[in-house]
């Protein structure tokens, strides 16, 4: 049974070779999965904690170089402090600095003072420059006491000397009074030119903190961030109280604007990353919200003014709980952010920043990500590898092996032999039965043709035997004259075909009992072999013998004239063969016969013209024999 070609060859995806790959491809998968799982749950956390840490170390960095700047502050205020106390114990009662306070200050509106603008836009006086000074002397007792504007006069001084040198690290330089004045030290900015004539300095909590009875500590104070409504800028102000012999002379002052803060301590470590900086009392001394919200506010910024709830939940936890020291993360404070706490011992603050923990996390990502995508990398280019080699190694090969099985079934042994094994890809198993076909095809070849010349010798022995036992069939034994059988055929033949004129003879040897009585049964045979010879030899004709020593011959002829003379010339081969049949009862000496000739009609019977002949031949026999009777 043929099979269909469409079962012989398999779909590509029920390929041996496809489905070897489609399982290795997925326990790849599966394992990179396992191993990518493992790869994130060992180095996951431990990313993170070193993005933490390196967080924490890039705040330290930043805070210790702002702590450096801030500390020089404090430095810079210690050394102003100190050279005022010089003055001041130098000059305090000395009538001409008492006499400078006319010559330099103006009484703008009944009873405030400030001194001259020339002061701040420049002038020289004796060989010394004064430049970017003014001061505001707002209402408070008067008339003003010698000391007082010795103080003012000295602050004048004291400010034109130190504090050019320092006007990069900080705003202003200036020093406040508890008697409501203030002295300045600022290029840009004439303040003590500009103050309201009515202001009182200490209502601001950033002086009034300075004072005695609010600060009986007398500790230096960095105030929280405010707005300096006068000046037009948010800054916080260092304040260091300057005391002598328990009089409260001066606050000797520096205002670091939030600028100068953003460019160091609100510089932050990425887009999305906000910090605060607040003093022990929960106020805030810098954040980078700010500059993004500008809240309009005249005073230190807390948590009841400033309207910011993650700095108030950071303010509440700094305020509620034991003193944060050192560095501190703070995890659970808010979902979504990470915060960094790092402490700043002088001036004592905190500084957080805050970090979304999505940012963190994706950070933290980012190297279990990259041993992944390796990973990945790496299993598709073994995967490619394997798939190139095992299409070229297995898939071909194989594919030439059903080809050559495929052939086998077709029995095209030729084609298998011809294909040469060298020119088959593969190696190994695939070769050894590619070179098995090859063999086996051989010897079928060999088998086939051994087999078809076998067959060939039995067919040619077969068809003679046929043909052997066709003639048998149609032949008389003896005289080898075709037999009864083949009369009635070829009679029916003839009456079949009434167009063809043809003639019926029959004959019989005479008085052949008599022969055979004398010559013998097998002299009988030979003559009777003899005479049917010469039967054979009647042009257009075909012999028959009838039976006994009785023969037939059809005879293809137009006129009994034609069939007369041909039977006449038999007649007298006959006599020529002078077969001796001395005792004949005839008066011939030899062996003759007698003939009985009929013209084949059309629609008559086989048995009809039988008769009709035979009645001839007896007539011819009635006469004597040896005649021919039409
Ligand atoms: N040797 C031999 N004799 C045969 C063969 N067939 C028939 N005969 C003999 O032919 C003889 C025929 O004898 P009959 O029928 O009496 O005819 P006849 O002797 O020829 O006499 P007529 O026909 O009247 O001339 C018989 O003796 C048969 O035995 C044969 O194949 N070989």
């Amino acid at each position: 049974m043929s099979v269909p070609n469409t079962e012989r060859r398999e779909e590509p995806r029920k390929r041996l070779t496809t489905r070897l790959l489609w399982h290795v491809i997925s326990v790849s998968v599966v394992l990179l999965l396992a191993t990518i799982s493992l790869v994130f749950w060992n180095t996951y956390p431990s990313a993170k904690q070193s993005v933490v840490q390196q967080l924490q170390e890039q705040v330290g960095e930043k805070l210790r170089s702002n702590q450096a700047q801030l500390q020089a502050v404090e430095a810079q205020a210690e050394l102003l402090s100190q050279a005022y106390l010089d003055r001041y114990q130098a000059f305090v009662g000395n009538p001409e600095i008492i006499g400078r306070f006319e010559k330099w200050f103006e009484e703008t509106s009944p009873g405030v003072f400030r001194l001259q603008e020339r002061f701040f836009s420049g002038t020289q006086i004796d060989d010394r420059l004064f430049r970017g000074l003014s001061v505001f002397v707002g209402p408070g007792p008067r008339p003003l006491s010698d000391e007082y504007k010795a103080r003012l006069v000295i602050s004048v001084i004291v400010l034109s000397e130190m504090a050019p040198a320092w006007r990069k690290q900080v705003t202003n330089t200036h020093f406040s009074f508890p008697e409501n004045s203030l002295a300045e030290y600022s290029l840009d900015d004439p303040w003590g030119r500009q103050a309201a004539k009515d202001l009182v300095i200490t209502d601001y909590s950033t002086v009034r903190s300075t004072l005695q009875h609010e600060n009986p500590s007398r500790t230096p104070i960095w105030t929280g961030l405010y707005h300096d409504h006068s000046s037009g800028y948010w800054t916080i102000t260092y304040q260091q109280p300057l005391d002598l012999h328990g009089q409260h002379l001066i606050n000797t002052s520096f205002d670091v604007g939030l600028q100068q803060l953003n460019e160091t301590l609100n510089q932050t470590e990425g887009e999305n990353v906000e910090t605060y900086v607040l003093n022990e009392t929960g106020a805030l001394v810098s954040s980078s919200t700010l500059i993004k919200k500008r809240p309009e506010r005249q005073d230190t910024l807390t948590p009841e003014t400033y309207d910011d709830p993650l700095y108030q939940e950071i303010a509440a936890r700094l305020l509620q709980g034991d003193t944060v020291q050192g560095q501190q993360i703070w995890d659970d404070l808010d979902d979504d952010y990470l915060i960094l706490v790092q402490h700043l011992g002088t001036p004592n603050w905190w500084y957080f920043s805050v970090y979304p923990k999505a940012m963190i996390t994706s950070q933290a990502l980012s190297l279990p990500l990259l041993i992944a995508l390796i990973g990945v990398a790496l299993v598709v280019a073994v995967l490619l590898t394997m798939t190139y080699f095992v299409r070229r190694e297995v898939s071909r090969p194989l594919t030439q092996l059903a080809h050559v099985a495929a052939l086998v079934d077709q029995k095209n042994y030729h084609e298998i032999e011809q294909q040469s094994v060298e020119r088959m890809r593969g190696y190994g198993e695939v070769k050894q039965v590619l070179s098995a076909f090859r063999t086996m095809a051989r010897r079928f070849v060999a088998a086939n043709e051994q087999l078809e010349k076998r067959i060939d010798e039995r067919t040619h022995d077969l068809r003679l035997a046929n043909r052997k036992l066709d003639e048998l069939a149609h032949l008389d034994g003896l005289t080898e004259l075709l037999n009864r059988r083949s009369l009635q055929l070829d009679i029916d033949n003839v009456l079949a075909n009434p167009d063809v004129s043809c003639f019926f003879v029959m004959a019989d040897l005479d008085d052949f009992k008599g022969f055979n009585d004398n010559y013998g049964h097998e002299a009988g045979d030979r003559a009777l072999i003899a005479i049917g010879q010469l039967f054979k030899s009647v042009e257009q004709s075909r012999t028959y013998r009838f039976g006994g020593e009785e023969l037939a011959m059809l005879c293809r002829a137009e006129t009994a004239a034609e069939v007369e003379e041909r039977l006449q010339q038999l007649q007298q081969r006959i006599h020529k063969l002078a077969i001796d049949h001395t005792h004949s009862r005839r008066a011939s000496k030899v062996l003759t016969a007698s003939f009985g000739y009929t013209k084949i009609r059309p629609g008559e019977t086989s048995r009809e013209l039988i008769q009709r002949a035979d009645k001839l031949l007896y007539k011819a026999k009635a006469q004597g024999g040896d005649c021919i009777i039409n």
